[in-house]
């Protein structure tokens, strides 16, 4: 089996990209100097997230595959929280030159059918050496026409509702770190989230104000809108929506675990939310976000305060 390194640059470049879909949005894709993407909008919306091998993900806890998954839904995400559809990734890509063909093959597998789930493609990106294994990628989408969907809109007032799974992914993290065994449930949702992307459009056409997806806890991402919205945000902990199958931590999980890439919005208190949005709270005036009207403890992801 070869590696990498045995592959060349050029090799790894033609054996992952010979394998990529073509994508619908993306007229020139991998080969030449820069793709082209289509954008009927005339605007683009344009994300970029890194994922460090031993910071986002481990090799002996996902295979390659979920960890393309990941990469890509956790950029995909993004696109999607600004109310508009993904068209396109660009993927750096730096591994050490042991690493497996075949596990570069796995995580391509990934981000490519990742990006399907997403209604995109990869369009591009690049290929280089590194003693670890490092995911830099940038996410493109297309907002149809429709205003963005930005953390800044919410109004005392609005109703605060989320769709997705909450607390799953920590749950997972938590089980893994700790070498335990759980719910392969749980497990599963670390190593890939399912961002429903398709509640981004939903949101802008239900009249959100305010929109965002949870990477690194709903308190603390809940935070981002009240400070961009000058608003203060108001948890019901009762309303949120807590699964069985994370454990007695089950709040604590939902409420400061991130990764699952849930979408978190506002809307006008009358408008009509379908079953699959949850409400969670209300937007008042002031500042910050309570619990039960109370100031939380923290929690929540800081890449610096780990
Ligand atoms: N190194 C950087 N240079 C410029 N902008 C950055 C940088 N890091 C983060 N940002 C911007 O700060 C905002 C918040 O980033 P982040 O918390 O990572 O958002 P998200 O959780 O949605 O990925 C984003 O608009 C992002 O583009
Ligand atoms: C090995 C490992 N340790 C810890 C975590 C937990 N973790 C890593 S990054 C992160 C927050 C989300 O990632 P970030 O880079 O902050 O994405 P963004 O908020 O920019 O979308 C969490 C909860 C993990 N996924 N894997
Ligand atoms: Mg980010
Ligand atoms: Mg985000
Ligand atoms: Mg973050």
């Amino acid at each position: 089996m070869a590696t990498i390194g045995e592959l060349g640059e050029f090799g790894l470049i033609e054996r992952l990209t010979a394998r990529l879909p073509r994508g619908a949005r993306v007229p020139l894709g991998p080969g030449d100097d820069a793709a082209v993407i289509a954008a009927p909008d005339g605007r683009v919306v344009a994300t970029t997230d890194l994922l460090v091998e031993g910071r986002h993900f481990r090799r002996d806890w996902s295979g390659p595959y979920d960890i393309g998954r990941k990469a890509a839904a956790q950029n995909l995400a993004d696109v999607a929280a600004m109310g508009a559809r993904p068209t396109a990734l660009l993927v750096g890509f730096a591994a050490p030159p042991d690493t497996g063909a075949e596990w570069a093959d796995g995580l391509y597998a990934g981000l490519a059918d990742e990006c399907e789930a997403a209604g995109a493609s990869v369009a591009g990106g690049d290929v280089v050496a590194a003693p670890e294994i490092t995911l830099a990628i940038t996410a493109l989408g297309d907002l149809g026409g429709g205003a963005p969907l930005t953390r800044a809109g919410a109004r005392p007032g609005d109703a605060v509702a989320v769709r997705g799974r909450l607390g799953f992914a920590s749950a997972g993290l938590e089980l893994l770190t700790a070498g335990r065994d759980g719910p392969a449930e749980v497990i599963a949702a670390h190593r890939r989230p399912e961002p429903p992307y398709e509640a981004g459009p939903q949101a802008r056409e239900l009249g959100a104000t305010a929109l965002l997806d949870v990477s690194d806890g709903l308190l603390q991402d809940l935070a981002h809108i009240a400070g961009a919205s000058g608003v203060r945000i108001d948890v019901e902990s009762a309303a949120v929506p807590v699964a069985a199958v994370l454990g007695p931590d089950g709040l604590r999980h939902a409420l400061t675990g991130g990764e699952d890439h849930a979408f978190a919005g506002t809307f006008p208190a009358a408008a009509i939310l379908p079953p699959s949005w949850t409400r969670i709270g209300a937007v008042a005036r002031g500042t910050g976000v309570r619990v039960d009207g109370r100031v939380p403890e923290g929690g929540g992801w800081d890449h610096f305060r780990m």
